[in-house]
Parts: structure tokens; sequence; C-alpha cells
């Protein structure tokens, strides 16, 4: 086949595909068949998607008269999928580490966050921050999770909660979404926390009367386009009548639900997040037997978050529980000042040891199931005909072994 192309990776000894059939997610028995191609090539065209998949020596043949800005030989070496990090809270300003210490010394979350600390503390900083300075930190932060081998990357706002500061956090995010080579899913989180000297009926009016008309008018100009909607569904946050109204009212936005629910109480958020017809619902450490069915039938992807649970000493969400009852499991790094990891092989190494997930269920949730949470099965989180070229190649034979990421292309 004659023509230009952008990229041609050859002979990779292992070209771990995750699913090769256009399915938009794996449930338990499709996680642990993944697929896979020995001795396999692909081809990445000059508009970023992928061309061809194949044996290495049929895509020879193929495009024997075709022309490529690049050639990597991948011999010995293991192709991937870039990796999805479906939860991320990467845009603020305020360094947390003395809440570290507080919590060492036996304070809850919800102890600090009560006393005006956690997402607060954060949200004071920035607020006081400047569209730049969010901006180059923010930058690092995405540079960082790209070396790490994340090609698509949920961000949200939510440390704001004022309207001004929440278009500042979107703004931001927007930059990065237009400037930076990685794929960013951007959610609106303005129910983050109850802003200080409010209640929360008070709050849920603000965003449903302004911030929501604010953000459908930004995204018809053009300025900001927001993916989702999102609110933290907690016992002393937004109980479920207030989250039922901010995820509705988005929804009738145009924004697909994707909220935290159930993580230090039971709040009965998976149910609710079903009944809605929530694209994902991150933590779920507390989520009732109940909720896993109805999240099953309503197919609404599980974001579980392995570094929440470990900073935080809490019990871990039901992984095998939720595999066995049918739910989307998928898999994101909740980077934030409370947690600060970057790293999906982390995060999936810790999904494993932790929650029990074999090693090709944890892959599986950080790629197809991930750009699923997202609503971005499409295009991205497998290696497929027609999907965007992004690839990660690590330094050894086989997806699971201690490799690095030598190369990681995104093609944004
Ligand atoms: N639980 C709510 N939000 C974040 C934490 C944010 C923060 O503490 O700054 C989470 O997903 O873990
Ligand atoms: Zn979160």
């Amino acid at each position: 086949m004659a023509g230009e192309y952008r990229l041609l990776l050859e002979n990779a000894q292992q070209l771990v595909l995750v699913c090769g059939r256009g399915e938009k997610y794996l449930l338990q028995a499709g996680a642990e068949r993944l697929a896979v191609l020995r001795h396999a090539s692909v081809v990445v065209g000059r508009d970023g998607y992928i061309k061809a998949v194949g044996q290495a020596d049929a895509i020879r043949n193929q495009f024997s008269g075709a022309s490529f800005e690049r050639v990597i030989d991948c011999s010995g070496k293991c192709v991937l999928p870039g990796l999805v990090d479906a939860h991320t809270h990467p845009v603020w300003a305020g360094d947390r580490v003395h809440e570290f210490a507080m919590k060492l010394a036996g304070a809850s979350y919800m102890e600090i966050h009560q006393a005006g600390g956690g997402i607060h503390f954060t949200v004071e900083h920035t607020q006081k921050a400047t569209e730049e300075e969010l901006f180059s930190t923010f930058k690092h932060r995405l540079e960082r999770m790209c070396r790490a081998g994340s090609t698509l990357v949920e961000c949200k706002s939510g440390y704001g909660l004022n309207l001004e500061t929440e278009l500042k956090m979107l703004r931001v995010i927007e930059r990065a979404k237009r400037s930076m080579d990685i794929g960013i899913s951007s959610t609106y989180c303005g129910a983050h926390s109850v802003p200080k000297g409010r209640t929360a009926t008070e709050a849920t009016d603000d965003i449903i009367h302004n911030h929501l008309p604010k953000l459908k008018e930004l995204k018809l100009s053009g300025e900001i386009h927001v993916n989702n909607i999102d609110v933290f569904c907690e016992k002393g946050v937004f109980d479920l009548d207030s989250t039922r109204r901010i995820l509705q009212a988005g929804k009738d936005t145009g924004l697909q639900i994707n909220f935290h629910g159930d993580e230090l109480h039971p709040m009965k958020s998976a149910e609710l997040g079903a009944e809605l017809g929530a694209q994902a619902i991150s933590h779920l450490e507390e989520v009732s037997d109940e909720g896993i069915t109805a999240m099953a039938r309503a197919k609404c992807a599980a974001v579980l978050l392995p570094t929440t649970a470990y900073m935080l000493r809490l019990k871990q969400p039901q992984a095998r529980k939720m595999l066995k009852e049918g739910v989307i499991v998928a898999l994101g790094s909740d980077f934030n000042p409370n947690a600060y990891c970057s790293s999906m092989p982390i995060v999936m190494h810790l999904a494993c040891v932790n929650m029990k997930m074999s090693m090709n269920e944890a892959l599986a949730a950080a790629t197809i199931n991930a750009a699923y949470a997202l609503g971005k099965s499409d295009t991205h989180g497998s290696i497929e005909n027609g999907k965007q070229g992004d690839l990660i190649i690590i330094n050894s034979s086989s997806p699971s072994s201690h490799g690095h990421v030598i190369l990681c292309s995104s093609t944004g």
C-alpha cells in the first residue's frame, strides 16, 4: 500500500490490543482473555488514527510502498494502548502535606474537612491562584501522567466552588485540551464541597440556576466544552436529594453523569446513579449489594480508586464482587492534593494487591473500561483500526513484568 503515514511500530513481541472486536467494555470473562498478537505491528496515519494492526510480515507486505514519518523497531518489546486515568483532580494550588501528618496522628478525612481543612484548604489557595499559576502546575502534572503511560485523563474542576473560580479551573483544563498531546475528558465538579457559610441547598440552587446555565452559554460560544458533571455525594457534603437535583440538571444540559458516591458512608449513590443513567460512579467503598446489582444492570461503570482506600485506610471497594456481578470495573488514580499519585501502573498494582484484581482485569480496567467510563471507548482504550493512535511501548517482552514506558505516543 502506498501513501504517507505517521508511525509504524514494527514487530512487537506482544501487541496487547486489549480487545479487537469493537467491544465497548470488558466484563470479567472478557478481561481474563485479553486480545494479544505476537510478532505484530501497528500503523498510525497522519491524522493520528490507527490504520492497520496485524502480524509483522503481513503489515510489511501490505505497506511495502508506504513511507512513515517514524518507524520504531519493537522487537522484544511490548506495545499496549495508552492508559486511561478515569478520575483525577489535577488543577489546584496549596500543598496539604501537613494534613498527612494529621492523618498519621489519627485524624479522619472528614474530621479534617469539617474543621475547615481538606478540600476547603485547597479551595482557599486555588481561589487566590492566577490562571497562569494553575496552568503551569497542571501542565507538569499532565506531563508526569503521560510519562507513566496515561494518554487520556479525566480532569475535574471542584476547588473553586464559586462560579468565578470554577470557570478559571475549567479554562485551564480547556487550554491543556487544546495545547497538549494528551487526551482530556473534562468534568465540572462545582458540587465537590459546600462552600463555607452556605447550606447544601443554597449551593445546589446556585449550581443549577447560575453555574450550569453559564457552562451551557460557554459551550455554545465555543469557549469551554465540558464533558461530565460530578457531585461529591456524601454525608455532610451533598445528600442524595441535592445530588439528584444537580446531576439531573447537568444531564439536561448535555453533560454525562460521572460522580463520587458511597465513599465514606453508604448513601445509595449507586442506586441513584443507575436510575439517572450515570455513565460512571467513583469510589464505592460503601456500596450496597442492591447498588452493585443496579449498576451492573444499568451498564454504569464503577471507577475504583485504590490510592484513596490506601491513603485514608478505608475498607477496599469490593472489586471481586462487582466483577462477579457483571459490573464494568474501571480504574482511576484520583490524583489530588490528598492522594498524590499520577501513575496508572502503580494504581493497577494496588488494584491487584489490595483489591485482588488479576493483572489482566487491572489492564482492562485501566484501558477500555476507563475509556467507557468517560464515554470514549469508541475511540480509545484498545488498539483497533480507526481508534486514536494512543500507544505505549514498554521495554519488556510481557505487559505484566517490570518494564518501563519508553515511548508514550498520544495523538491528543
Ligand atoms: N472524595 C472527594 N474528592 C476527592 C478528594 C479531594 C480532596 O481531598 O482534595 C477524592 O475523590 O478522593
Ligand atoms: Zn475524586
